[in-house]
């Protein structure tokens, strides 16, 4: 082939953002969950965007009937179990499909408290995190990332920040009582690449304990920067679940500026602040465990980092 030649490179496809709510009716108190699923599919596809031949596209249309389907057939045992499921289903039924990629947000439901008892089938949507899962599949490996978004905290004391450089362009006060407040994004790496393994884990729980490891080492840690509270929030985590081969968390700093009130003759001994919207610093990390080699495929189209 003559260099300079167009052809295809990397490619996937499937059906982005099937909204799947579940109804689990077995017992008087219905349990809900609440999905957006995206399944794509990758393997050799160059027919198809060569020439149309679409012999072996697996149309999207049926990519998200599947979804629905599994949903009544399998159940929704957590995100990560039925991602994997429709992974393993379109790997084992079609030869040329290599792998792909499953993902899913979760929306949290609580129950409604109606003469102080939570009611039995009505629900109230819980604040605005999402707990976040993408599953990735080539061949016979199988690697799960799991994470959250959009978890908004704040601290009132118990942060600094001084020490900086400074140059002429420098303006910034050192501080050694701020109010310190991010959105946290986190994602974390589950170790095990089997299908039979990584059944095996209990996500849901898994989930829990690691989102209150990230909140905890938030709450506890004094900090004398943002990046050193997100690499306690990793490290424990990491010391916690062996599990967990290594996280990636993203934080944007949520500035809160001290109002200055002197021109209107009052104090403001850390009392009022203008919450700033933007700009703000964004601080991001891998944490990992020693001489872990990297595993670009796990982090592959996991939105936000390098
Ligand atoms: O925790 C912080 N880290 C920074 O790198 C930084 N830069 C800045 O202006 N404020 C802060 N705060």
């Amino acid at each position: 082939m003559a260099s300079g030649d167009i052809v295809l490179g990397t490619n996937q496809y499937g059906k982005a953002e099937c909204r799947l709510v579940r109804v689990d009716r077995d017992r008087p108190e219905h349990r809900i969950t609440d999905l957006n699923v995206t399944a794509q599919l990758r393997g050799d596809f160059t027919a198809c965007h060569v020439d149309g031949d679409n012999s072996r596209v697996v149309a999207t249309d049926s990519q998200k009937n599947t979804v629905y389907a599994f949903a009544r057939q399998h159940g929704v045992r957590t995100p990560e179990h039925f991602l994997m499921t429709l992974g393993a289903h379109f790997l084992d039924t079609y030869p040329w499909v290599e792998g792909g990629r499953w993902e899913a947000e979760t929306y949290a439901w609580g129950r409604i408290e109606v003469d102080g008892a939570p009611h039995d089938h009505s629900f109230v949507r819980t604040g605005t995190e999402v707990r976040t899962c993408v599953v990735q599949k080539d061949g016979p490996a199988t690697w799960v990332v799991s994470g959250l978004r959009d978890c908004v905290v704040l601290k009132s004391t118990g942060s600094e920040f001084h020490g900086f450089p400074r140059d002429r362009w420098t303006t910034l006060a050192e501080t050694d009582d701020r109010i310190m407040a991010t959105s946290v994004t986190a994602w974390w790496r589950y170790a095990p690449t089997g299908q039979d393994e990584l059944e095996a884990l209990d996500f849901d729980a898994l989930f829990a304990d690691v989102r209150a490891t990230l909140l905890e080492a938030f709450a506890d840690l004094h900090s004398l920067a943002l990046q050193q509270t997100l690499f306690e929030m990793g490290r424990r985590v990491l010391e916690r679940h062996g599990v967990v081969a290594e996280l990636k968390l993203s934080c944007p700093n949520k500035h809160h500026f001290l109002v200055d009130l002197e021109p209107f003759g009052l104090d403001n001994p850390g009392e009022v602040f203008l919450a700033a919207d933007r700009p703000y610093g964004l601080i991001q990390a891998t944490i990992t465990r020693e001489g872990q080699p990297e595993v670009p495929q796990a982090w592959a189209s996991v939105p936000g980092f390098a």
